[in-house]
């Protein structure tokens, strides 16, 4: 089977990840150009301020895309280069660059598809309490607007947030991302709610504008199943996905919470505080969104626990996502499996878990619309001969697009898949030890692009519209 004609084949970026020029042309700083400076946050003290140099080598790395035939490319815009000080005024270089990306996209004819959030906040904003300060849902939509405005004439496609439970779950329980809170989940939860709020505004702001594009959001995409039928893994399963897949997709495409996940909070006492206007945002926007963005890379197998919360240390290497690591409530456990198959940092390459969790996903939130935002392998590509021989990272995009064709199968209605990442860039944890591109970066050779072994066979994907694919 071939993909249908209007699915889109894309791949992924994120600014901070790829554009250094932290502090050029009037961009004000943001968390993260601060929180790197914090020894032992990043991978060997490593930092954006450089990345890959994408800022000055935009039209290089888009050709390098527009030769592989990429048909969409989902970037995020960085809100500091646009309003430096996150809410005032607006900086002309940021809008001019971001306008140079979107028209190189369009001269090759790409669909450029844009992340308006992902992670890096303005240093004002957190300063001044970041999300969890209700001013910064207001700075957002402003900003939102401001992109609207700016760039909703040729952008047709907008993401709001990335991956929210990331930058939330790092920044308030494990400590690993901005702000460094760890274990406060009374203000990972309110900090969510904000981020829900800021997101609903923004959706209602873009419909009005009827600039007849489509917005949504992106969200980690992480099902969790129980190693076992025993009754207490199942209930750590249910338990698993109430927290991190209800929580999260409820309140943007039902535009409530869990009942399940607000009880729970409830006897803790930490049920966020959510006004009336809030409320009333959110279900408006619900039906408004036009799809959910989903971010795979691994599913969650999990199994029942007994233990107080905040049992793990904050640090670096814990939150790179290997499992072993108790919940933060204490009640379940993320655990390695004898039958399975896993990356080099310990994350599982399930393929089968990616089609039953987007069955899960149609179950719960019928025919909305699905773009796989992300999907990729993180990995330390060898180099033979020259060559970057990137075998593994084609077999997992092969196992995982041939997933998407058979959940299509099954109903589930997917419309494009972007690879992460278009180019190798830098990891918030891993450094630039962890490659995901399909573009490799020297390091040691003033940061020479240079196709990789996937890059030919993604070509062919695109070109054959996923006939070569091997099942
Ligand atoms: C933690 C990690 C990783 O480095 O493996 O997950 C996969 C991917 O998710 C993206 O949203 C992040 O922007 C990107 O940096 C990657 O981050």
């Amino acid at each position: 089977m071939k993909f249908a004609h209007d699915f889109l084949f894309g791949a992924a970026t994120a600014s901070y990840q790829i554009e250094g020029a932290t502090d050029v042309d009037g961009k004000g700083p943001t968390n993260w150009d601060e929180f790197v400076k914090i020894p032992g946050k990043t991978f060997e003290g490593t930092t954006g301020e450089v990345a890959i140099d994408h800022y000055h080598r935009y039209k290089e790395d888009i050709k390098l895309m527009a030769e592989m035939g990429l048909e969409s490319y989902r970037f995020s815009i960085s809100w500091a280069r646009i309003i430096p000080d996150g809410v005032g005024a607006i900086n002309p270089k940021g809008i001019e660059f971001y306008n140079n990306i979107i028209d190189e996209c369009l001269k090759y004819g790409i669909v450029p598809f844009v992340t308006l959030y992902h992670w890096d906040l303005p240093l004002c904003l957190e300063k001044d309490g970041g999300w969890l300060n209700r001013k910064t849902i207001d700075a957002f939509l402003n900003y939102a607007n401001v992109c609207f405005e700016s760039f909703g004439d040729r952008v047709k496609h907008f993401i709001t947030f990335n991956e929210t439970v990331i930058f939330c779950g790092h920044g308030y329980l494990a400590g690993a991302h901005p702000p460094g809170i760890h274990n406060a989940p009374e203000k990972y939860f309110q900090a969510t709610h904000h981020v829900f709020t800021a997101h609903a505004k923004a959706v209602i702001a873009y419909k009005k504008r009827k600039q007849y594009g489509e917005i949504g959001l992106s969200h980690v995409f992480t099902p969790a199943f129980s190693i076992d039928n025993s009754e207490d893994n199942l209930f750590a399963a249910m338990h698993a996905n109430q927290f991190n897949l209800n929580w999260f997709y409820d309140p943007i495409l039902k535009g409530e919470y869990p009942d399940y996940v607000m009880a729970w909070l409830e006897t803790q006492g930490i049920q966020p505080k959510i006004t009336a206007d809030d409320r009333e945002s959110l279900i408006i926007a619900a039906p408004l969104n036009d799809f959910i963005g989903l971010n795979y890379y691994q599913p969650m197998r999990v199994e029942r626990i007994h233990m107080p919360g905040d049992v793990v240390e904050p640090t670096r290497e814990n939150a790179t996502g290997a499992p072993g690591n108790p919940s933060f409530d204490g009640v379940y456990r993320t655990v390695a499996m004898d039958d399975k198959r896993y990356t080099k940092w310990g994350w599982e390459i399930s393929p089968d878990g990616f089609v039953s969790g987007l069955q899960l996903l149609k179950e719960y939130y019928g025919d909305i619309r699905i773009y796989i935002t992300e999907n990729g392998l993180g990995d330390e590509d060898p180099i033979i001969d020259g060559e970057v021989c990137d075998i593994p990272r084609i077999n997992f995009i092969n196992d995982h697009l041939v997933a998407v064709k058979k959940a299509i199968e099954l109903g589930v209605n997917v419309k494009g898949y972007y690879a992460w990442s278009a180019i190798d860039l830098l990891s918030w944890l891993n450094g630039f030890k962890k490659q995901y591109g399909f573009i490799y970066v020297d390091h040691d050779n003033g940061l020479a692009r240079k196709k990789k072994a996937s890059y030919y066979w993604y070509q062919k994907v695109i070109e054959t519209r996923g006939s070569n694919l091997k099942s």
